[in-house]
This record gives C-alpha cells, structure tokens and sequence, in this order.
C-alpha cells in the first residue's frame, strides 16, 4: 500500500450508514441521463451564515463533519464552487478520505473528484502555488475545470491549467443589467441545465456543490432547484409568488437529523 499522508482523514464504516440513501447510486445511474446527479451541501451557523464575513475563509464544521464532506467527496465525481470561494478559500477540493487515490488508496487517482469553478469572467488568478496546484504535484487530487464565458482567455493560464490536466469550458451565459453604487454593471448568469448538461457530456455521473453564498442562492432558486437530487442542509432566501406574497422557502422531505460530534447534520430529499 501507498505511504498515507499526515493529513488523511478516517470517516467509519458505521457513519456512513446514515449517508448513504443520499449518495448518488454506485451504479452511476441518474434521474436524468444528460445531467449528473446533484448534491447541495455546505456548512451553515445557526445564524444562517457561511462565512464571518464575505470572502473570508472561517471553518464552521467540526473534525468529524469535515470528514463526513470529504466523504462525501469521495462519492462524487466532481466538486463546484464559484470564483468567489477559490479566490477567499485557495481551497484544495481533493479528498483526503484513507483509501482513495493519493491516500494510501491505489497509485492512481481514483476516488478523488474533479474540482469544477464557475469564473464567469476568467478572474480567478491561480498560480503555481495554490493549493490545487501543489495537490496536483503530490498526486493527491485533480486539476481544475473552469467554466468561463470569456472568449479571450490569457495563454498562460491555459497553459498552466493544461500542464496539471485542468482546462477551461467555454459556456455562454447571459448578462444582466445591475445597479452597482449608482453605475451600471453587467453579471453574468449561468443556466444551470446547460451546466450541468456540460458537465455530463464530459464525463461527470455526479457533482456535489459546495458553495459559495452566490452559487448556493443562484441554485435554490425556483427555475434551478429542481435539478437538485439531494441536499445537506439548506438556507434558502426567502420566496416570493408573481403577486409579491411569501411562499414557503425550499423544503425537505425525508429529513433525517444526525447528531454528529459537535455538529447537527440535516438529511433529505428537496422538495419542489
Ligand atoms: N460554509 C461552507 O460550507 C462554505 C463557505 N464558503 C464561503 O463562501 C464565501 C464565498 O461566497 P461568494 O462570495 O458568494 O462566492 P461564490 O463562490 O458563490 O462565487 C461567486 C462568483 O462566482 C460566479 N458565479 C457564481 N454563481 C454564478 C451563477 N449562477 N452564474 C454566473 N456566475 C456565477 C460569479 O463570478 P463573477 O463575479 O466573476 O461573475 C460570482 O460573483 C467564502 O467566504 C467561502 O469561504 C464557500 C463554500 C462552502
Ligand atoms: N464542509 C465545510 N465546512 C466548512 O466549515 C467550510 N468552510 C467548508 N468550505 C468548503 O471547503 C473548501 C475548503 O476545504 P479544502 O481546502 O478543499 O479541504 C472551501 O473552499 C469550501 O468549498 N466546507
């Protein structure tokens, strides 16, 4: 067996019972055959929260629900985030559970997801030292796809992506009109059908979406959420109806609480 490195995780056989009836099917099979299984999970503080403050990196799982995300990486064909979370986080989106590939698991890489992110605008400015990078060095996780709507995109990015295997998609999105501190300014909006669409034709059965604040309220919204299969913990905006009224936020069916070290872990299948 490989040598394992300091920072491998064990998640018991016996917490992953719980799990599973929310885990995409080993067989790989889909509830749709042109989009991959779709999981939202992100960690929230009781105040609803996903960062001290926006852009800033804060841990809020514990050791052991930690290693339940990692789990649960390991269970996914791929990893999303938008740019706001890699340029906040320099995450490693790798997984670091015994036993996959980099972790004592067999000399390839099997078992860890590929790291998918959103940068509309090819802003995210990585080098050669972010931590998916060095990961990608050491063999124990995958370059990055970025999905991009950017037609004229820097060579040295794309080289360096190339060298580790990542590459950029190209996707088109469209733009909306905003008011941003009395100018106006242009954001792009992804489809997420399409996106995901994409993401299977390349090969992904699965995606599990970790964030940020932007993708997670994007994705909850009514047009999207019905392409989630599965959530784990969910802090929807609130909703409202063509007439302006309240509607109940995103709900779940099938909940499950799981008391988990120090954690709560909320279970179930969404609602629509
Ligand atoms: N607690 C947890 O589990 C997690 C916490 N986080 C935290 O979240 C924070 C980052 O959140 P946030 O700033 O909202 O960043 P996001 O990671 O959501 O990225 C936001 C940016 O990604 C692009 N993007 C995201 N969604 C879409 C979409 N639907 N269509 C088009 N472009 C999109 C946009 O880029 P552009 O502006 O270039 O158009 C947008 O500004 C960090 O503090 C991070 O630590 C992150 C993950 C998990
Ligand atoms: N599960 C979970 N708990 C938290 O408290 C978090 N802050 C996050 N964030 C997500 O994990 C990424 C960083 O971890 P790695 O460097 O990849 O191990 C971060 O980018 C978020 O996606 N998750």
């Amino acid at each position: 067996m490989a040598s394992i490195p300091q920072d491998a995780i064990e998640f018991p056989i016996s917490d992953r019972v719980f799990l599973e009836p929310h885990l995409p099917p080993k067989d790989g099979s889909t509830r749709s055959p042109d989009k991959p299984f779709t999981t939202l999970t992100f960690a929230t503080s009781l105040d609803s929260s996903l960062a001290l403050s926006p852009g800033a990196r804060t841990v809020l799982s514990g050791p052991q629900s930690k290693a339940m995300t990692h789990y649960l990486r390991s269970r996914h064909d791929g990893i999303l985030v938008g740019v706001g979370t890699a340029v906040a986080d320099n995450p490693g989106l790798n997984c670091r559970i015994v036993g996959v590939g980099g972790y004592g698991g067999s000399g390839d890489l099997e078992g860890q997801p590929r790291p998918v992110v959103i940068d509309p605008a090819a802003r995210w400015d990585y080098s050669e030292e972010s931590k998916l990078f060095q990961l990608c060095r050491q063999g124990r996780g995958r370059a990055p796809w970025i999905i991009t709507a950017r037609r004229d995109l820097p060579v040295e990015k794309q080289a360096l992506l190339q060298k580790y295997g990542g590459r950029f998609i190209s996707l088109d999105m469209s733009v909306e009109e905003v008011s941003e501190g009395g100018k106006e300014a242009g954001h792009h909006r992804i489809n997420w059908n399409d996106l995901l669409v994409v993401l299977r034709s390349n090969g992904l059965r699965s995606v599990m979406v970790e964030g940020g604040g932007h993708v997670i309220n994007t994705l909850l919204e009514p047009s999207s959420m019905p392409l989630i299969d599965r959530g784990v913990v969910v802090s929807p905006a609130r909703r409202f109806d063509e007439s302006g009224q309240p509607v109940s936020a995103a709900r779940l069916a099938n909940v499950k609480w799981y008391p988990f070290g120090e954690d709560v872990v909320l279970c179930g299948k969404v609602k629509v």
